[in-house]
Formats: structure tokens, sequence, C-alpha cells
């Protein structure tokens, strides 16, 4: 049977030396020099001893988490996820891939998906409208419980919740076993909670409760999200270096990178990829975009990646892409198994731009696109890669969650830094917490405030 996943780096490489690609030297020289590393890194993953491997536990969550969705799904009509980051992008990504950008719109058994991520008062005052409160079911999803965005919505829907009579007990928390607010709320409320396994980030979380709970809410069986992980798992753990296809393509990465690559862009070809570009974003861009190493030193390191989506996106960016900076690596992520392809009849026999289209399909017409695509980026200087995935399936998507967390941790090891903290983020977030008024940052109010009307004095206005 074929894999779920096939990496080709062919067009990484190149024949002779050249400063865009991966010469054979270059090379040649990956096993004496990531090797042991590379083999560090798959003896912390044979002994799951890695915090991605933590998803693997979850297995045993599942039946209470199956359980969970079907009650939630015989008694209310709509579901709403509230979350950001990694509370929220993994559910997207499912949902995108495995149901499409209709599924609120189509006929079917399982209760409508809303996942709310951001904190816009248009945005929530629009899905106010729509959503019926008393036939509402929230998911409240924060592995930290404290992040403002997602603590101001769930405020917000508890109480429109309770004023539609809502059962309390039915609301859902899933968040850190930590002792802090959330859990509190969640006891108080008496209501349903999951934890996260402690040492799992949110934005590797989503094989976890985090995933499972919406995906099972849809209909998708979790089981099949982790059975891909696994054997993805199995590929990369126990493949020798020679073969191993995330060794090769996480060193191509890192090396690229220094050589100047750094743009790290996913060119997904289906547009039910799209949700999953933008989970690829956060992980690549939190994980590895680091102002220090493991060791103090100041580094700033990491690529910065961006999600494309094709063939939308071959009229928008690509021009840049193959004529602009020499700056980007491109990684495409194309389907070989459409479940379904639709062949064009025959129309305006006449007309050259248009004749011969006939009995062509759309799927083959894009797998077409794509190539045409990839060849001329290669042809201009531009690195490739390609991820086909078999189909689109619960265990495919499941071994590409996986396959993208442990390229990540891999090139953190190459990089020496910590791909699991994001202390980056954390500054905006004191600042917003003292100006909000948080009684525990109470003493750090006056220096930020002073540090705002500084800077917004610095501004320099200008009329249009
Ligand atoms: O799940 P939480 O704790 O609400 O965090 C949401 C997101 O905020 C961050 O902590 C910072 O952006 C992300 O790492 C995380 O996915």
């Amino acid at each position: 049977m074929q894999e779920l996943l096939n990496i080709d780096i062919g067009h990484l490489l190149s024949r002779q030396d050249h400063a865009d690609f991966i010469s054979p030297a270059e090379f040649e020289n990956f096993a004496p020099r990531y090797g042991q590393a590379f083999e560090e890194f798959q003896a912390v993953l044979r002994d799951k001893k890695s915090p991605i491997t933590l998803s693997f536990g979850e297995e045993a969550a599942i039946p209470r988490i199956k359980e969970l969705a079907r009650e939630l799904g015989e008694k209310y009509d709509n579901v709403l996820l509230l979350g950001i980051g990694g509370s929220a992008l993994g559910a997207r990504a499912v949902l995108q891939f495995l149901h499409g950008p209709f599924y609120n719109l189509e006929q079917h058994s399982h209760p409508r998906l809303f996942i709310l991520d951001n904190l816009d008062p248009v945005l929530v005052n629009k899905a106010v409208g729509v959503i019926d409160m008393a036939r509402t079911a929230i998911i409240y999803t924060s592995k930290s419980g404290s992040t403002p965005e997602t603590a101001a919505q769930f405020i917000y829907f508890y109480n429109r919740y309770k004023e539609a009579g809502g059962r309390l007990e039915d609301i859902v928390i899933i968040c850190d076993p930590g002792d802090n607010g959330i859990n509190h709320i969640a006891r108080q409320l008496n209501c349903r909670l999951l934890h996260i396994p402690r040492d799992l980030p949110g934005r590797y979380s989503v094989l976890s409760s985090v995933g499972f709970l919406p995906a099972e809410v849809t209909g998708t069986d979790s089981a099949r999200l982790l059975a891909g992980a696994a054997t993805a798992h199995q590929s990369i753990a126990d493949t020798p270096l020679q073969q191993n296809a995330l060794f090769a393509l996480g060193t191509c990465l890192y090396e690229l990178a220094v050589k100047g690559k750094s743009i790290h862009v996913l060119f997904n070809y289906s547009s039910m990829l799209y949700e999953f570009g933008l989970w690829f974003v956060q992980l690549w861009a939190e994980s590895l975009g680091k102002r220090l190493s493991l060791d103090g030193k100041e580094i700033h390191a990491g690529t910065t990646p961006l999600a494309s989506l094709g063939a939308t996106d071959q009229h928008s960016i690509l021009q840049l892409f193959k004529e602009g900076p020499a700056d980007k690596v491109l990684g495409f992520v194309t389907i070989e198994n459409q479940p379904v392809d639709i062949t064009l009849p025959e129309a305006f026999p006449g007309e050259k731009e248009y004749a011969y289209f006939t009995g062509h399909t759309m799927g083959r017409q894009l797998s077409i696109e794509q190539l045409a695509t990839e060849m001329t980026l290669v042809g201009a200087g531009k690195p490739c890669y390609r991820v086909t995935l078999r189909e689109i399936s619960p265990e495919v998507l499941g071994a590409l969650f996986y396959f993208y967390e442990a390229l990540v941790v891999y090139t953190g090891r190459l990089w020496n830094i910590n791909p699991f903290d994001q202390p980056g983020v954390e500054e905006g977030k004191n600042i917003t917490y003292a100006l909000m008024g948080r009684q525990d940052y109470s003493q750090k109010r006056p220096a930020y405030q002073e540090a705002v009307s500084r800077y917004q004095k610095e501004g320099v206005r200008l009329k249009v």
C-alpha cells in the first residue's frame, strides 16, 4: 500500500556547486556533520521522551472524548469553540481538510462548528447574529487559561449562554492541569473538564483533546488521526539516516537557512489545506524564531514561514517567488488521490483558448499547474521540495501534523534553540495585563503607562 506521505527533496539539491541549492559535497557531509544530532533525536522519540510524543498518551482519553462529542451532538445544533493560536488552528485545519469550507452549510447529523479565534467585536457580533445560544455548546480551549483574548471571549459568551438558559455543566473547558484560574472556574461551574498534558505546548497540541474533541464533534474519528501520527512517528524514529525523509529535509532546510534562505513557503495545492498552512505558520514561527541559543548567545534563529495556496496564489505572489529576492525555499504539498474529480465537457470548440479543455479533469489540470509552477521556480534557482499526501483522510492529516512537529523539533536542535517556548510574545501580554488593570500587574502599571505615552508621543502623524 502507498505511504501516507512521500517527500521529494530532489530539487533542493544541485548537481554541482550552487549557492542557491545544496551541493553534492554539502549533501554528503550531512551524515558526518548532523547524523549524531539526528540519531539522538530519534532516540528521544523512540523513548517517547519528547513533548510531541505526549500525544500518544492521549489515546487513553479518546473514549471519553467520543462520549462527550456524542452527548454534545445529541443536545446541541451548534458548537462554539473559543481559543486562539494553538488552541484553535489545529481544529481549524482538521475541519477544513476533512470537511472543507462549507461544512456549516451542509446538511448532516453532526452539529455545526464555529471557531472564533479572534478578539474582534465586529466578528463576535456577526457570530451572535447567526448562532442561537440556546442551541449552542461552548468549548473553551486555553492551555494557559490566561490568554486575554480567549478569556474575554469566554466571559462574553458565558454570559450569553447563561442568559439563554444554557446548562453550565455542559460547558467544556480544555486546559493545562495546573492550579490556575481556568481550573478554578471549571470547578466552580462544575463543567466538563479535559486536561492537556502539562508538557505538551499549545502549538503542538492538535493531537490531544484540543484537536480531538472538535474533530469528534464533526464526526471525525480522532483515533485515526493519532494512528496516522503513529505511522509517521515510526518511520521518523526507526528509518536509518540515509533513507530518513525527516533527516534529509530538516537538514536541507537548516543548511539552506544558513545560506540565506530566510523564508520558508508552504505552497499547498488544495483548498482543503488552506487552514493547515496557518497551523504550520504558527508552529514554525513560534518554535524556531528565537533570539537566544540554548547556551545564551544572541543568534536570532529561525526562518519566516509563509503559507500559500495553489493554484490561487499563482496569480498573486508567484511573480515575487520567481523573480524577487533569492531568499526562499518552497515546499509544495499535493494530494495524490482526490476523492472526486470533475471532467470538463466540450464547449466552444472553435475557440483555441477553450477547446483544449475538453475531456480534461480539474484535478489533472491542478497537478499540471503545480508541476509547471514548481519546475519554473527550480529553473529560476529557487529550491523546492514536495510533500505528496496519499489522500484526504484522518490518517494522512495525523501523519502530516506529526511530520511537521518533528521537523520543527529536529531543526530546532540544529539551531540550538528551545523549540517549545515563546518568550517573545510575553512582553506584549504583560503590557496588556498591566494596562487592562490586572491586579497582580499593578506595580508594573505606572512604568508601562509611562512607556506607552512616550511611545505615542513619538508618532509622526500625516494627513491623507
Ligand atoms: O492556549 P493558550 O494558553 O490560550 O495560548 C494560545 C496561544 O498563545 C501563545 O501562548 C502565544 O502566542 C501560543 O503559544 C498559544 O498557542
